[in-house]
């Protein structure tokens, strides 16, 4: 655990008296290809263009694979390990890579987790659910079967998968090329009857986030554990083509819906019934974490279960360290301390957090180093406006403009002396891989952020605008040398959907920022933590020396 000291005045940068802005642009890349792809190329972006044109007060910084903590340098970079990077100011070694290190020393397979399925192993069944892809976002399909193989390895009789196609951190039409794999990987595991039991399509079944629909859930606890979908099969690979296909209107992978494996009498191949390990597969958090509370609490209301079988439940990682849900689980998870929130509450300073459900526990549950609720109630509000029900390109909107309000109200309340706000739209939207709809989300996120920047001005406070990893930056899959965008067999553009590589833009400013504050030059691979240090800064006080420095 690093030393951690409270925050101390800044040495020569004031308090400031009027609040301070940091405002997060979800999924906001500055790409070097900027072509008709380019979604926030595309866009009408008057305000965060005029931004670049400030000298010394923008740039960009790395926002990918080892600069936030993930295993390589080709990891992109996504909302939870941004998050923590944002609001700890901390490189921490990620979920991804803690599993890697578990796996390639053995000692996943010693600790206390593994010891409590491994009483299944011999006269009960393992169950794996979780996220199947290599997009290494959640989760990757490599660790799911170091798991597998080390279980048959360990004397399991029985294991099942339960498999989410992702189609969202990968491309759309990859989840045949997965299934086709595991399957395969599956039958060649020795000794032991290894299966896929169930699944669905990421965005429909299982995977919901901040309880923004407990409805995906339900349904995947229907075919996981209940056995019950609307679609049967016999084979996964079957199950998958025929649903994308959607008789006749294709489905994409990320919103298949859920499938039950059969045997040839008709009955689902794998079940879960008492005794049973189940073992989540995904390493990140916030979209398992619904999921584990239906396997880990008696007492639950948010549907009707129909039937609770008692289980050996672990998780990759205990996914909320407050609630300590799930109790127990396969790799500890990051253990992050000294977080900016914990640092600001400590010196009395009063914060107000806000975003979309979407989103909402980006800025909070991420940003405070993954825990839940508040550091000091007294101090804190966190506003969580309701997302839509919907796939984001049919309403790209989304609730920016409520998020905007707020966010000019609490700074005008004199309430707050940091007001932090998350925009959900070039993300959410830049997942759908529908370009134009996308276009539309960054330009008027573009103009929610310039009445943003007006109203602190006008009150005379400082601000800071930034992002947390690349997607509507780019929205095509591209050959590797020459970035031309890939099209399939058919002449059609191969759409991209998940996040990019990019590095994403910082930039500071406002009428109570000092003329003389620019950023430093000595830092060129400064990454996601460094702005940390950069907004306590603006609010007067001095970096932490367990934080990476400050920009300026
Ligand atoms: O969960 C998701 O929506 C994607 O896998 C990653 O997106 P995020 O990291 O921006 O939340
Ligand atoms: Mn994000
Ligand atoms: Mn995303």
């Amino acid at each position: 655990m690093p030393d951690i000291a409270p925050l101390a005045p800044h040495a020569s940068l004031p308090k400031s008296e009027a609040p301070v802005l940091v405002c997060i642009l979800d999924g906001w890349g500055e790409n070097v290809v900027k072509d008709e792809y380019n979604a926030i190329n595309v866009a009408d972006t008057p305000t965060t263009d005029a931004l670049k044109d400030v000298p010394g007060r923008w740039r960009t910084v790395r926002a990918h694979g080892t600069a936030v903590g993930l295993p390589s340098d080709a990891d992109m970079g996504n909302s939870e390990v941004g998050h923590n990077a944002l609001g700890s100011g901390q490189v921490i070694d990620q979920g991804a890579r803690l599993v890697d290190i578990a796996l390639e020393d053995g000692s996943a397979f010693k600790l206390d987790g593994w010891k409590y399925i491994s009483e299944s192993f011999t006269e009960h069944t393992v169950h794996f659910i979780g996220l199947l892809s290599d997009g290494g976002v959640h989760s990757r399909i490599d660790q799911l079967l170091g798991f597998v193989r080390g279980a048959a390895r360990d004397g399991a009789k029985r294991i099942r998968v339960h498999m989410l196609t992702d189609g969202r951190d990968v491309p759309d039409g990859s989840s045949v090329k997965y299934t086709e794999e595991l399957e395969k990987d599956l039958a060649a595991v020795e000794g032991c009857d290894a299966k896929i039991a169930s699944g669905g399509g990421r965005m429909y079944v299982t995977m919901d986030r901040y309880e923004a629909d407990w409805s995906i859930v339900e349904r995947g606890w229907h075919a996981h554990v209940l056995g019950e979908a609307p679609h049967t099969f016999t084979s996964a690979l079957e199950a998958v083509k025929t649903l994308r296909e959607g008789g006749g209107k294709p489905v994409s992978d990320q919103w298949l819906p859920p499938f039950v494996i059969i045997d040839d009498a008709g009955k689902p191949v794998g079940t879960i019934e008492d005794g049973d390990a189940v073992a989540i597969f995904n390493f990140r958090s916030d979209r398992v974490i619904e999921i584990s509370k239906a396997f880990e609490y008696e007492d639950f209301s948010a549907f009707d279960r129909k039937r609770f079988p008692k289980t050996r439940f672990v998780g990759m990682m205990q996914y909320d360290g407050d609630l300590k849900l799930p109790a127990r689980f396969l790799v500890p998870p990051p253990a992050i301390h000294g977080v900016s929130g914990k640092l600001l509450a400590d010196a009395g300073v009063t914060t107000f957090a806000c975003s979309e459900t979407q989103k909402f526990g980006h800025v909070t549950f991420f940003w405070n180093g993954n825990v839940s609720g508040y550091f000091n109630e007294e101090l804190e509000t966190y506003v969580e406006i309701p997302s839509d029900k919907v796939p984001f390109n049919e309403a790209p909107d989304m609730k920016a403009r409520e998020i905007t309000e707020a966010g000019k109200e609490a700074l005008r309340s004199g309430k707050f002396q940091m007001v932090r706000v998350n925009y959900a739209n070039p993300d959410m939207v830049g997942h759908t891989g529908d370009l134009k709809a996308t276009t539309r989300a960054c330009a008027l996120v573009d103009s929610c952020v310039k009445e943003l920047l007006a109203t602190i001005d006008s009150l005379g406070g400082r601000w800071l605008v930034t992002a947390d990893h690349g997607n509507a930056d780019d929205m095509v899959q591209r050959a590797k040398k020459t970035n031309e965008p890939l099209k399939n067999e058919k002449g059609e553009l191969q759409l991209l959907t998940s996040h990019t590589l990019a590095p994403v833009p910082v930039a500071i400013g406002g009428a109570g920022l000092p003329a003389d504050i620019k950023f430093r030059e000595d830092l060129p691979n400064a990454g996601l933590a460094n702005i940390t240090g950069t907004y306590l800064n603006l609010l007067g006080f001095a970096t932490p020396a367990h934080m990476e420095p400050s920009l300026i």
